[in-house]
């Protein structure tokens, strides 16, 4: 049996990164960064006030105490959105949250700490000079890298480059793949079941793992176990990649296997569970990743194997391990499980309240538990050689979508 690891590698060995894009901030989430992108504005752009209240120098409010206030004029007031104004020496001027500070000032006294009078106004505490203020350029200036080629464009990335004026970036384009479900037994979700049948969740479990890992399912299908009928939908398909399942193990109708094997794709065992057959190539010149039909064992080899490689696609340097190397995790195990021998396990887990995890399935590891995995949130990477994962042991976990 093969290593996941030298799997993993040698599926990486046959992908490239795309070519970048230039696009709409909004429309790259989820992609990944193909340069450096650096702040245009200064975060804050200008120094404001951090509270509603009242501009000053604050040596004008030195000592001030409820026992012992101070009573200034107050000269004018700024909202948000508003131009700065000038506050002249002994005097307050009224301020929002938000609101530029007038020149002059240098400090902000909370409304609390006033009787918020708008002729004259009463402070009974005093201010160090900057209190309250927000200075400009304090998150970032003009220059400053705020997304790192190779990142990815998160909804917090894209929050911070628009807060600095970055309106257009420069994206990898989302890799297109070709999903295709094999199987007599398989009919769409919505249509009824005859004996024998079941219906096709592996399609609609990948493409929804592609477009969550920013991919673009380009070809969402399903083919009988006619070999015919494969070649001809993998004839068809224009993608960056192909990911089929079903159909690779040992079986009288191993449809993937009989036509694939001979057009460039090697079938191996792979000593993971669950997932263990797998096939591997380059059909037609397109990457080419043969999934078991098992869809839990679909879950795991898009996790460890297809997501690395769409995050190679994607432009992604972190690395390339079958977790994204600045996302380790770990938690400890409240409820234990056996180990299959010599093979790294991967079972589906969830979070207890206190933050334990525990098998997402009562009873385990079964590759065929679909419903059960709605409960799931990650997956133990559990190395083999251990016979049992026992409470109070700590697991590293992996994610199938960033
Ligand atoms: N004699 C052996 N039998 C099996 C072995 C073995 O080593 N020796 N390995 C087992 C393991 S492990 C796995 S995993 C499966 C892999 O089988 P295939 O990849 O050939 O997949 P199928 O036989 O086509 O299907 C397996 C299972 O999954 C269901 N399935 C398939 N496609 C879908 C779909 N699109 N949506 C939902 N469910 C699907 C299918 O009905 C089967 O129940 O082989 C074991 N057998
Ligand atoms: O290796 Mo299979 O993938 O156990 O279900």
């Amino acid at each position: 049996m093969r290593d996941l690891d030298a799997h993993v590698a040698r599926a990486l060995a046959l992908v490239a990164p795309l070519a970048a894009e230039r696009l709409a901030l909004g429309g790259a989430l989820g992609l990944t960064a193909a340069r450096d992108h650096a702040a245009r504005d200064a975060s804050p752009p200008f120094d404001n006030s951090a509270m509603d209240g009242y501009a000053v120098r604050s040596a004008d409010v030195q000592g001030a105490t409820p026992a012992s206030p101070v009573v200034l004029p107050v000269a004018g007031e700024t909202a948000a959105g508003a131009p700065p104004g000038v506050v002249p020496a002994g005097h307050a001027w009224r301020i929002m949250t938000g609101a530029p500070m007038p020149d002059g000032a240098d400090a902000v006294v909370p409304v609390e700490s006033t009787d918020g009078g708008v002729t004259d106004v009463t402070m009974t505490a005093s201010v160090g000079e900057g209190r309250h203020v927000r200075r400009a350029g304090e998150d970032a200036r003009p220059g400053d890298v705020i997304v790192h080629a190779g990142q990815c464009f998160t909804a917090v990335r894209a929050g911070a480059l628009a807060a600095v004026g970055v309106a257009t970036v420069d994206a990898v384009r989302a890799p297109r793949v070709a999903v295709i479900a094999t199987g007599d037994e398989l009919v769409d979700v919505g249509e009824d079941l005859a004996p024998g049948q079941i219906h096709d969740s592996n399609s609609v479990l990948l493409a929804g793992l592609l477009r969550q890992a920013g991919a673009d399912p380009v070809v969402i299908a399903k083919v009988s176990d006619r070999p015919e009928e494969l070649l001809a939908r993998i004839a068809a398909v224009d993608a960056d990649l192909i990911v089929t399942t079903g159909g690779v193990s040992v079986g009288a109708y191993d449809v993937v296997k009989e036509a694939l094997a001979a057009r460039g794709v090697e079938f191996v065992r792979v000593a993971m569970q669950p997932g263990k057959p797998q096939g591997l190539g380059l059909v037609n010149g397109t990457p080419t990743v043969c999934l078991p039909g098992n869809p839990v064992s679909v879950l795991v080899s898009f996790a460890t194997i297809v997501a690395p490689m769409l995050r190679r696609l994607g432009g992604d340097s972190g690395g390339g391990g079958i977790v994204d190397s600045r996302a380790h995790e770990a938690a400890v195990v409240d409820e234990g499980w056996s180990v299959p021998p010599g093979r790294r396990q991967f079972m589906p887990v969830r979070f207890t309240a206190a933050g334990t995890v525990v098998p997402a399935t009562p009873g385990g590891s079964g590759s065929h538990l679909i419903a059960g995995l709605a409960a799931a949130e990650a997956l133990a990477d559990v190395p083999a050689g251990a016979e049992r994962v026992a409470p109070g042991d700590t697991v590293n976990l992996v994610r199938w979508s960033r």
